[in-house]
C-alpha cells in the first residue's frame, strides 16, 4: 500500500537553505517505510488535479491549512540512566556534577540485592518506557542514546526502543579509570560486554520488520574515565564491526587541564582520540565547546562529527561552543538534548538554545553572526541525518519516512491571514512544544 501526504511540507536541503512548499505531495511505501516520491505544485489547483490522477488502490491524508509536515528530529546525544535526574544538580559544573549527581544516579541501574531479575526489568522498563514515549511526544523520530554501565539494563533500553518504534543509535557506557569504585569496570569487561553488547543489538534489529532502525554505537564516556588500552580496544571493536562511536570531548575547562595530565603525550584533546584511533567516519562527539582550529582539521581531516548541546553547555556552565566555526571547518554538525546535563528533551528547545548560543557568541565578536532559525531547523534535522550518515531528515525519494504532523491549531498566538510557511516554522521553533505535533511517524509508521 502507498501512502499519500498532500499539503505543505518544510524540507532541509542545506545548512543555508530550507525548502517550503505550499502545495506538495509525498508517497510512501508502507512495506518499507521509504519515500516513494516527492512533488511540488505551483497552485492548489495543480495538487488538486494531480491527485484526481491517483490510483484507487492509494491512501490519501489530506494536510489541513493549520498543519505542516516536518521530518523527525534527531537528538545526536543523550543518556538514558540520567532521565530521571531530568532538572537536578544543576549549580554544579561537570566535573563535581558527575561524581555528586550523575555517577549515583547511573549506578542505581544495577540489579539491588532485594530485586529478583524480573522485578529488575521491570523497574528499569518502567523508566526506560516512560523516557522513550517522553522523547517520541516531543517529536525525536531518531535518538542517540548513552546506557550506563549495566548490561541488563541496557537490554532493557534497546527492548524498550524496539517496542516502542524509535530510531535509535545505543551504546553501552565503558569507563574503566578515575571513577567511583563502586561504578566502574575492568578494562576487559568494558571490551567484552561492548563486544556482546553490539552483538546483542544487532540481532535485536535483524529481527525488525525493517531492519536498520536500531543500531549499536561503541561508547567510551570520555578520556577522563578510559584507559589509554580500552580505548584502543574499543576502537577496534567499532572497526571490525563496523559501527558508530560516541564520546565527549572539551566541555568544560576543568576536564580539559585533567585530559592534559592524563595524555601528557598528547598535544590536545582531539589528538587523544586520534591517536587511540577513535576518530572515524562514523564517530560522533558531543559539545566540543573548547576547540582550536588544529583540533577542527583533525575533526573534519577524519569525518568525525559533532552533536551540539547548547541547553547542557549554558545549565552546566561549561561555555559557548562555536557551531559556525564547527561547520566551516566542514564538520558535520547535529543537536543533542545531553540529559540529564540538559534539563529538557525537546529538540525544539535545542534549536532554540543554539540560537541563543550563537547570539551570545555575537555580542563578544559582532562578526560572528547569528544563527538563523532555518540554519537552527537544520541542524535538528538533516543535520543530524548527515551527520549520523542515515537515510532520514528530510524529504528525499529513498529516505524512510520519519516525520512530524504540525498542527497549530493550538498556536497561542493571533495569526496573520496570510501567514507565509517560513513564518510558520519560526513560531513553532519559538513557541512550539508536544502540543502542536499531532502525529508522529517513523519508518512511515504513525507511532503517536
Ligand atoms: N554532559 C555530560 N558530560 C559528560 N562527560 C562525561 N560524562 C558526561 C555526562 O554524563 N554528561
Ligand atoms: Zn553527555
Amino acid at each position: 500500500m502507498i501512502t499519500v501526504y498532500v499539503g505543505a511540507f518544510i524540507n532541509p536541503k542545506s545548512f543555508s537553505k530550507v525548502d517550503f512548499i505550499n502545495h506538495g505531495m509525498v508517497s510512501v511505501d508502507d512495506q518499507t517505510g521509504r519515500i516513494n516520491s516527492v512533488q511540488q505544485f505551483e497552485s492548489a489547483e495543480a495538487l488538486q488535479t494531480a491527485i484526481t490522477t491517483l490510483s484507487t488502490d492509494h491512501k490519501l491524508v489530506k494536510l489541513s491549512p493549520e498543519q505542516f509536515l516536518t521530518p523527525g528530529f534527531i537528538d545526536m546525544h543523550t543518556h538514558a540512566p540520567q532521565y530521571r535526574n531530568l532538572g537536578l544538580g544543576l549549580d554544579y559544573t561537570l566535573l563535581e556534577w558527575l561524581q555528586k549527581v550523575t555517577f549515583p544516579e547511573e549506578r542505581s541501574y544495577a540489579r539491588q540485592p532485594h530485586e529478583s531479575p524480573s522485578e529488575h526489568n521491570a523497574r528499569v522498563a518502567h523508566i526506560y518506557g516512560h523516557m522513550v514515549r517522553h522523547y517520541l511526544r516531543y517529536g525525536t523520530t531518531t535518538c542517540c542514546y548513552f546506557g550506563g554501565l549495566h548490561a541488563e539494563a541496557n537490554r532493557v533500553l534497546v527492548q524498550q526502543v524496539v517496542q516502542l518504534g524509535q530510531r535509535a543509535l545505543i551504546g553501552k557506557t565503558c569507563m574503566d579509570c578515575n571513577s567511583p569504585s563502586d561504578y566502574v569496570e575492568s578494562t576487559a569487561d568494558s571490551v567484552q560486554a561492548t563486544r556482546e553488547f553490539v552483538e546483542y543489538v544487532k540481532k535485536c534489529d535483524a529481527s525488525l520488520e525493517i531492519p536498520g532502525r536500531v543500531l549499536p554505537v561503541v561508547t567510551p564516556r570520555f578520556a577522563l574515565t578510559c584507559s589509554r588500552d580500552s580505548m584502543e580496544k574499543l576502537a577496534e571493536i567499532a572497526i571490525s564491526t563496523d559501527v558508530h562511536i560516541q564520546t565527549h570531548m572539551s566541555e568544560n575547562l576543568d576536564e580539559i587541564q585533567f585530559s592534559k595530565e592524563l595524555f601528557p603525550e598528547c598535544h590536545n584533546y582531539a589528538s587523544i582520540y586520534s591517536s587511540v584511533g577513535l576518530l572515524t567516519r562514523k564517530t560522533f562527539l558531543a559539545h566540543c565547546v573548547h576547540l582550536n582550529e588544529a583540533q577542527r582539521a583533525l575533526l573534519s581531516n577524519s569525518g568525525t562529527a559533532v552533536s551540539h548541546c547548547p541547553t547542557s553547555n549554558f545549565a552546566l556552565n561549561s561555555g559557548v561552543a562555536d557551531l559556525r566555526a564547527l561547520a566551516a571547518a566542514g564538520i558535520p554538525v547535529g543537536l543533542g538534548s545531553d540529559v540529564s546535563g540538559g534539563y529538557g528533551l525537546s529538540i525544539l528547545d535545542a534549536m532554540r538554545q543554539a540560537i541563543i548560543a550563537s547570539k551570545t557568541l555575537h555580542f563578544s565578536d559582532q562578526k560572528s553572526k547569528p544563527l538563523t532559525v532555518s540554519e537552527a531547523f537544520f541542524l535538528a534535522t538533516r543535520g543530524g541525518a548527515e551527520a549520523l550518515s542515515i537515510d532520514v531528515g528530510s524529504f528525499e525519494e529513498g529516505n524512510f519516512f520519519d516525520a512530524l504532523l504540525v498542527d497549530m491549531t493550538n498556536c497561542p498566538s493571533i495569526r496573520h491571514q496570510h501567514e507565509t510557511l517560513e513564518q510558520s516554522l519560526h513560531r513553532f521553533v519559538f513557541l512550539g512544544d508536544d502540543r502542536w505535533i499531532r502525529t508522529v511517524f517513523v519508518n512511515g509508521t504513525a507511532l503517536l
